[in-house]
């Protein structure tokens, strides 16, 4: 049976997962795609760190050794920042590689170039794990996109900062306790600046917004505001009204088509759709023309939601390269 020659850029919480889940899901890959994929490198910062044991794998520093490995077919990435993610992606995509990557600090600044180059190329680039981790909104945007339009995104986008929230809520620990245990818990980001200044999420409703309106808002123009100003005081004294902090992300077109985007925490009641969203789950509701208002929850952040959405990029790519769509 051929052979799908992967990579793996990033070995930390979420280059694990995938690594895990595809020696685990080897077998059924290989009946369903008919291809037996092969981790044939993994590429960290770090070669001193300690790290689980990957027999047969080569580990490198140096991404010299991964983009020559002859035959190399699919590049899984998941390390931090825009550089040097972006131009070790346009190097594998050059080198005829899909690309699926979960940065979304490097994908919301770099995706129509990156598809671009990928067009050109014949290849494709997966990126549901750029955006609500484990929930599939990008692929089901995609989908009803081709039928119906989108005309306001609404949703919690960062499983780090709604972690915090329900944990100062539930348990009153204090912000930094419940920070902790997040980044314990593999949900928070190498640094966690981004994710309770609300950058993180503002990345995400930026992708979003390129996929479901074809453009995004001026960046500058966008009110950012995280989770940093609330004491564990401003939540029990919510609780004890009845009322919830959320930290939402919303964009909204106007019938002139231009884009209308906040990120910030609000303070909600029970009867608001994203009171009831616990933990580090996420939510994302769509209005749409058609459907109306679809709303999708699940874990928006951690290393088996965030890598099993990279392997499913990899069997719906894998499936389309070979003439059918597996269902999943
Ligand atoms: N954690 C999560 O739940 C989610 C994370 N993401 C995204 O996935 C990506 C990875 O996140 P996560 O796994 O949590 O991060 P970690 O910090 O756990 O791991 C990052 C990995 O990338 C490696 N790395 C970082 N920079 C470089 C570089 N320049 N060259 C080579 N290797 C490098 C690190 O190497 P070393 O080990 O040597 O330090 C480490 O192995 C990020 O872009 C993040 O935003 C997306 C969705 C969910
Ligand atoms: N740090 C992020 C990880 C997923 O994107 C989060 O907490 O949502």
């Amino acid at each position: 049976m051929a052979k799908i020659k992967a990579a793996i850029l990033g070995f930390g919480t979420v280059g694990q997962g995938i690594y895990h889940i595809v020696n685990d899901k080897k077998e059924d890959l290989k009946k369903s795609l008919g291809l037996d994929i092969e981790i044939s490198a993994i590429l960290i910062n770090n070669l001193a760190k300690e790290r689980p044991a990957t027999p047969g794998v080569l580990v490198t520093d140096d991404f010299e050794d991964i983009i020559n490995i002859p035959g190399l077919q699919v590049v899984f990435e998941a390390i931090v920042n825009e550089d040097p993610a972006y131009g070790y992606l346009c190097r594998a995509i050059d080198k005829g590689c899909h690309v699926i990557t979960a940065n979304k600090v490097m994908f919301s600044k770099y995706s129509i170039p990156l598809h671009e180059r990928a067009k050109s190329r014949g290849v494709f680039v997966g990126y549901e794990a750029t955006t609500a981790g484990g929930v599939p909104v990008i692929k089901t945007l995609k989908n009803l996109l081709q039928v119906n339009s989108v005309k306001k995104i609404q949703g919690i986008l960062n499983g780090t900062s709604n972690y915090i929230l329900t944990q100062m809520r539930l348990e009153e620990c204090p912000f930094d306790s419940a920070l902790k245990e997040a980044q314990m818990l593999g949900y928070a980001e190498a640094d966690p600046y981004n994710d309770v200044s609300g950058q993180d999420a503002f990345r995400k409703l930026m992708i979003l917004s390129a996929l479901a309106f074809g453009k995004q808002p001026n960046w500058n123009d966008v009110r950012v505001e995280g989770i940093t100003e609330i004491s564990l005081e401003d939540v029990k004294k919510a609780k004890l009204e009845g009322l919830r902090y959320r930290h939402v992300a919303e964009i909204v077109q106007d019938e002139n088509g231009e884009l209308f985007a906040s990120v910030g925490p609000q303070l909600v009641g029970p009867d608001h759709p994203l009171y009831a969203i616990e933990g580090v789950n996420n939510a994302v509701s769509l209005d749409t023309n058609y459907i109306g208002t679809l709303t999708l929850v699940g874990p928006g952040a951690g290393m088996y939601p965030t890598a099993s959405v990279m392997v499913e990029d990899y069997a719906e790519i894998i499936g389309k390269r070979a003439g059918f769509m597996i269902t999943i």
